[in-house]
């Protein structure tokens, strides 16, 4: 359901990163690893449509996003593919109800208060409809970016070190939520992360190591 062929990356310093193929099957679940620096984030906002590769091609389901108008892109991902960054960049004047409902009406899809409330209870945040993210604990808020994630139920599910601001118990249940609802909806994931935490609580078989010797050029030079 995911595919890069050939993709890199040059940066206006000259300093570019040149990334090993890589398919991944539908459903599978997959860690991303790689030393700082080896290029994890720019990989996955590359498979999100975030980031536009200098070379070589993404496709998800067979769409390659970077053929797609800007504003197919746009749609393409809203309805396809979720993204849990590091801090969850909520809307600080919305509610947590309202954010998701922002999720679905940016996808063009209509609202469905239902689905948000049955997520939120899936992350045991359902009593949280209704609060503001100034109102959240660091591990509440993430819960609510993976909701947001899920919201449209995509198919495919980007975590870029999901856990970096939490503390063992909130990283230890992230993960376990995250995993277990990518299960349930059918979700291909994608977890990027250089936390011990995060490796020993997956035991999934699916590891993707990215090397900052083998994928760089010049970056020391820059
Ligand atoms: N806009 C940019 N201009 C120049 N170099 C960049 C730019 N963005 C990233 N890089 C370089 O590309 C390399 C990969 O960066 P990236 O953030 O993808 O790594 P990472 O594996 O996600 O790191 P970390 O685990 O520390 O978040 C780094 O050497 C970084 O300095």
């Amino acid at each position: 359901m995911l595919q890069t062929t050939h993709l890199t990356k040059t940066f206006p310093n000259g300093a570019s990163l040149h990334f090993p193929d890589w398919t991944v099957g539908k459903g599978e679940q997959w860690l991303l690893l790689g030393e700082s620096g080896s290029g994890k984030t720019t990989l996955l906002h590359m498979l999100g449509g975030l980031l536009r590769p200098s070379a070589g091609c993404a496709a998800v389901n067979g769409t390659d996003l970077y053929a797609l108008p800007a504003r197919r892109l746009d749609r393409f991902r809203g309805r396809n593919i979720g993204i849990i960054f590091q801090q969850p960049h909520l809307i600080r004047s919305m509610t947590v109800g309202e954010n998701l409902q922002l999720a679905q009406t940016f996808a063009g899809m209509p609202e469905d208060p239902s689905r948000i409330r049955e997520l939120l209870a899936a992350l045991d945040m359902g009593h949280k409809y209704r609060s503001y993210p100034g109102e959240l604990s660091q591990g509440q808020a993430q819960r609510v970016g993976i909701a947001r994630a899920l919201v449209n139920r995509p198919a495919l599910l980007l975590a870029d070190e999901p856990t970096s601001s939490l503390d063992n118990r909130n990283a230890e249940q992230v993960v376990r939520l995250l995993s277990e609802l990518a299960g349930v909806e059918r979700s291909t994931l994608v977890i990027s992360t250089h936390d011990d935490r995060v490796k020993d609580a997956f035991f999934k078989e699916y590891r993707f190591e990215l090397s900052r010797e083998r994928i760089s050029d010049q970056l020391e030079k820059s």
